[in-house]
């Protein structure tokens, strides 16, 4: 292809994303989208083809992000090469949602027509306009009865302050408006600008390990061309590699020659090293390099932390190599060695946020076939010492000393929540017991506000969005962000199983709550924690001093004596399940304690 050739091809690339709040229709637009291009046929159709994640499916969410060659022939004649991005729309994925972004030049904004504008709406659209994206809002769902496209289109223009009289009325599931949204891509989503004959800069926004082809990594060639046999270098590490293949998807995996400036697409390198790709990183020629990289992503740092142990120490290694294969494409991920008295050798993992952790953990447990005790998830706390020094620690039972402590600070973050303006109450309220501190409530429209608040990260990272949606029946959205560290009155609970200290169980509390916390958490593993033959007390201590003590009576009888004289079947059943219930379980000292004990720790619940 010569420089012409290669410039007309550019002229008709489009890439876009698609984002939106979780649930207003990215997936089911997608596919709609790919059906009519002729992606795929609807005989093919699976719901949501792009969520190929088993996990994914399973909890109807979008995790990781996708992209998709498509051809569509538009109305003025010309045929066009689109890309299709896709993001995910959970509070903790943001960076993913950032990482796409900055390989395209455009958004579908999805706003669901009943819902109106909601935090991650919001949060979505800064990430776009942070990429100097061209946003085209799209109103979905426009065939549900409760569907109210001009108060969405009001909203879109009042809260967010873009022009919706344009906007598509669309409804990806009846399949009505998706030429129109096709058009509009064509129209407004400029075509991409670099030199397919520059120095070459592809930016890497996705890698994942193929057994048979060592790391694939996703790009997006902003300058020149990456052509198959060529030598790459990965800017950040200098590590070098041959192009053995590359290639698209469409969404089945194309091979092609080359991938000019503007196209998004695969390569693969034989590279067996991960460590050697860097999401966020630009792959340059050997021949020919670019001077600079490109702008990477802003990297996110994690904001909770927990730590990982495989129920059978033996697969302290398998552990290793999975966190490393995932952390491939999930850059936010970030793990350390870690030694626990009571559990033995594991790793302290990084994650953006709970539902980040969980996704993580579940990975691991299903592609890696790993048993796992994750202990209670942590925030990272700057503690100042009595020398001046300031310790970061991320791990209650790393605390030093109190009397080595200054003062402890930690992490808060701004929390933007919409609702209607009947859940005021329950939402102030829960907010309050999170230790939060009101800033301002303005109304959206008549029966929708905006209420923010400053909230300690470590007492919303546990349960806050499962209570939001409990209190306002599934209604509030919510969304936030770091603002940085307050010092505030914290000490680190000690928990003594049988009188010994559980390094695992140590929670940072404020000392204000400390004593109920340590009531409830007492009462609480007294209930988690199985009965043994001999009597277990459970004391919460904040340095020797005892605040509060439960106690775990012995077990009267063997539980097999139940079955004396019973029938085989059913002692048989009993053992399964003691069996089944000690799969979770590490034992501490003569004490067998599971799973659960390590959440029960955070859990607020005083009811
Ligand atoms: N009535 C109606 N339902 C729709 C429409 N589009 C999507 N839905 C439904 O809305 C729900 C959420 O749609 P998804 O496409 O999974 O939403 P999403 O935004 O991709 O959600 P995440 O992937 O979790 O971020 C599903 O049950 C869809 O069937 C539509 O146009 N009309």
């Amino acid at each position: 292809m010569n420089h012409a050739q290669k410039k007309a091809k550019q002229e008709q690339i489009r890439n876009f994303s698609i984002i939106a709040h979780i649930d207003h229709g990215k997936s089911t637009l997608a596919d709609r989208i790919l059906e009519v291009t002729g992606a795929i046929t609807s005989r093919e159709m699976k719901d949501q083809l792009l969520d190929s994640m088993e996990l994914e499916r399973e909890r109807g969410i979008t995790i990781k992000l996708n992209a998709v060659q498509l051809t569509y022939t538009a109305k003025d004649g010309k045929e066009y090469l689109m890309h299709l991005i896709d993001t995910p729309g959970h509070v903790d994925f943001t960076y993913e949602v950032s990482r796409s972004l900055a390989a395209c030049e455009g958004a579908l904004l999805v706003v669901d027509a009943a819902q109106g504008v909601e935090a991650q709406t919001l949060a979505n659209v800064y990430l776009a306009l942070d990429n100097d994206l061209e946003i085209i809002p799209v109103i979905n769902k426009i065939d549900l009865p409760s569907a109210d496209p001009e108060r969405a289109k009001q909203e879109i223009e009042d809260v967010i302050g873009l022009p919706a009289d344009d906007a598509v009325l669309a409804s990806a599931k009846s399949g009505i408006g998706i030429e129109e949204i096709l058009e509009q891509i064509v129209e407004l989503v400029p075509a991409p600008t670099g030199d397919p004959d520059g120095p070459l800069q592809a930016l890497i926004f996705d890698s994942h390990f193929d057994a048979y082809r060592g790391v694939m990594i996703s790009l997006r060639v902003v300058q020149g061309t990456i052509k198959k046999g060529q030598k790459i270098r990965m800017m950040s590490t200098g590590a070098e590699y041959d192009i053995v293949e590359l290639g698209v998807n469409t969404p089945a995996e194309e091979k092609r020659d080359m991938l000019i400036a503007g196209e998004v697409g695969w390569i693969s390198g034989s590279i067996k090293n991960i460590q050697d790709v860097h999401v966020g990183d630009t792959v340059t020629a050997v021949d020919n390099p670019a001077p600079e990289a490109l702008p990477g992503y802003r990297k996110m740092n994690p904001m909770v932390f927990c730590g990982l142990y495989p129920i059978d120490s033996a697969r302290y290694n398998d552990l290793r190599e999975a966190l490393e294969k995932l952390q491939l494409s999930d850059s936010a991920l970030e793990f350390e060695p870690e030694t626990s008295q009571a559990l033995g050798f594991g790793y302290r993992c990084g994650f953006l946020g709970l539902l980040h952790m969980e996704i993580i953990q579940e990975r691991l447990e299903r592609e890696f076939n790993l048993e796992l005790l994750a202990t209670a998830p942590s925030v990272v706390y700057h503690v100042n010492l009595t020398d001046g020094q300031q310790m970061i620690v991320d791990n209650p039972s790393k605390m030093p000393d109190p009397q080595r402590i200054q003062t402890i600070e930690e992490p808060y973050v701004k929390a933007t929540i919409m609702s209607p303006a009947d859940y005021i109450g329950p939402i102030m309220e829960l907010c309050q017991k999170k230790r939060g501190d009101y800033i301002n409530m303005d109304y959206i429209d008549n029966t929708r506000v905006r209420i923010t608040y400053e909230l300690p990260l470590g007492e919303i990272v546990y349960d806050f969005f499962d209570r939001l949606k409990s209190g306002t029946k599934g209604y509030a959205s919510f969304d936030y962000e770091l603002i940085g560290y307050k010092a505030s009155k914290l000490v680190k609970m000690d928990i003594m199983l049988n009188g010994d200290r559980l390094d695992a169980l140590a929670i940072i509390v404020h000392k204000d709550f400390a004593f109920d916390r340590g009531k409830v958490i007492t009462e609480k593993l007294k209930d988690v924690i199985p009965r043994h033959q001999f009597e277990i007390p459970i004391q919460a201590a904040l340095g020797g001093k005892i605040i509060a003590r439960s106690t775990i009576k012995a077990l009267r009888k063997n539980v097999l004596a139940k079955c004396y004289g019973g029938d085989i079947s059913r002692k048989r059943k009993l053992l399964e399940k003691q069996k089944e219930g000690k799969k979770r379980m590490k034992s501490f000292g003569s004490v067998e304690v599971p799973q659960e004990a390590f959440m029960t720790v955070l859990s607020m619940d005083d009811e």
